[in-house]
């Protein structure tokens, strides 16, 4: 193993895995310290436990902590990117937001609020939900301070329907919703994994007038992982950018454990490939939904879960150390 860099001022790190058992203590994402054992994270791991949202099977409130235990046994060197991201810059665990699970126009706003003051702390976000429902109010936080972010969706689903039984916020319809608010640059918006049967045409149309560009699971197995990531970060440019991964883009077999699945999904590899290939962009922020454990089989979920959670973080902290070491150095 190549030495990890340490020392003073530098970021508090998990602790060495020859010292401590993964498989103890308290589990906090890959073991990184809880927001309060630090000044302040450059990147922050927060849980949003809101399912509320959901037209199917409930449970992805349970998502987030089922991540952080699959999280534990993460090593601190990611060898794909080439760095230690946990020694770049400070990456802590920011614990959950309490959204009510019996209002969603109310957890909508307390998850907008929570997620703004962690930005204004500086943090860039990898929340961990909850169903895709919180993809809007987190959309809401980034662009009060980016202003309107290119979107990289992950999905089977399309998540821009209009409304479920008259109702506007559902895990549904949160991309409509954002194009419709303006908080989208609608130049730079693309659907990946997005695959099975719609509720009709007008679905695809609909999306084209939105702005979006679809990837479908089968064009990523057509064309592959590189000419598809050189397009994705073609369309990206320079623009920051937030990612939205729904577990449930994994084909069933990589991801049991969510509410609505489809046959036909990528596999952990491509994912992991495609998100590797976003280093070069201006990723801001980013969520990991609709994980439900209840129907999970030993953790093949949350584990994959957790692992493309580690390589969008890997980016964040790559991007955050120029800042950190600007501000030591005055
Ligand atoms: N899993 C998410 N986010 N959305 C699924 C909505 C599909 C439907 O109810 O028709
Ligand atoms: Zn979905
Ligand atoms: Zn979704």
């Amino acid at each position: 193993m190549t030495e990890a860099p340490g020392g003073v001022n530098q970021p508090l790190a998990p602790e060495e895995s020859d010292r401590t058992l993964h498989f103890a203590g308290p589990a906090t994402f890959g073991r990184i310290p809880r927001l309060d054992q630090v000044d302040s994270a450059e990147v922050a791991v927060v849980g949003v436990p809101f399912d509320s949202g959901v037209s199917y099977r409930p449970g992805a409130r349970f998502g987030g902590n089922a991540v952080r235990e699959a999280s534990r046994m993460l090593r601190p060197y990611n060898p794909a990117q080439g760095i230690y991201p946990y020694h770049y810059s400070q990456v802590a665990d920011a614990g959950d937001i309490s959204a009510n699970p019996f209002n969603i126009n109310e957890a909508i706003e307390t998850i907008e609020a929570a997620a703004g003051e962690l930005l204004d702390g500086g943090a860039r976000l990898m929340t961990l939900g909850g169903d895709h429902t919180i993809a809007l109010p987190l959309l809401r936080a980034v662009a009060r301070k980016h202003g309107p972010v290119a979107l990289l969706h992950f999905d089977a689903h399309l998540d821009t329907w209009d409304s479920y039984f008259g109702e506007q916020y559902t895990h549904g319809t949160p991309f409509r919703r954002a194009v419709e608010e303006g908080i989208l640059d609608t130049s730079a918006l693309s659907h990946v994994g997005t695959r099975g049967p719609i509720y009709g045409e007008k679905d695809l149309k609909d999306n084209e007038a939105m702005g979006f560009g679809i990837v479908t699971s089968a064009d990523v197995m057509r064309r592959g992982v590189d000419e598809v990531v050189q397009q994705l970060v073609e369309r990206i440019g320079n623009r920051p950018l937030y990612v939205s991964i729904d577990i449930d883009v994994l084909d069933p077999a990589h991801a049991p454990g969510t509410g609505t699945p489809e046959a036909g999904g990528l596999t952990s590899r491509e994912l992991l490939e495609i998100l590797r290939g976003l280093a070069g962009c201006q990723l801001v922020s980013a969520d990991l939904v609709e994980v439900a454990p209840a129907y999970d089989h030993a953790d093949i979920t949350s584990v994959a879960a957790s692992h493309a959670a580690y390589e969008l973080i890997t980016i964040m902290s790559k991007l955050s150390a120029p800042l950190r070491w600007r501000k030591l150095n005055g």
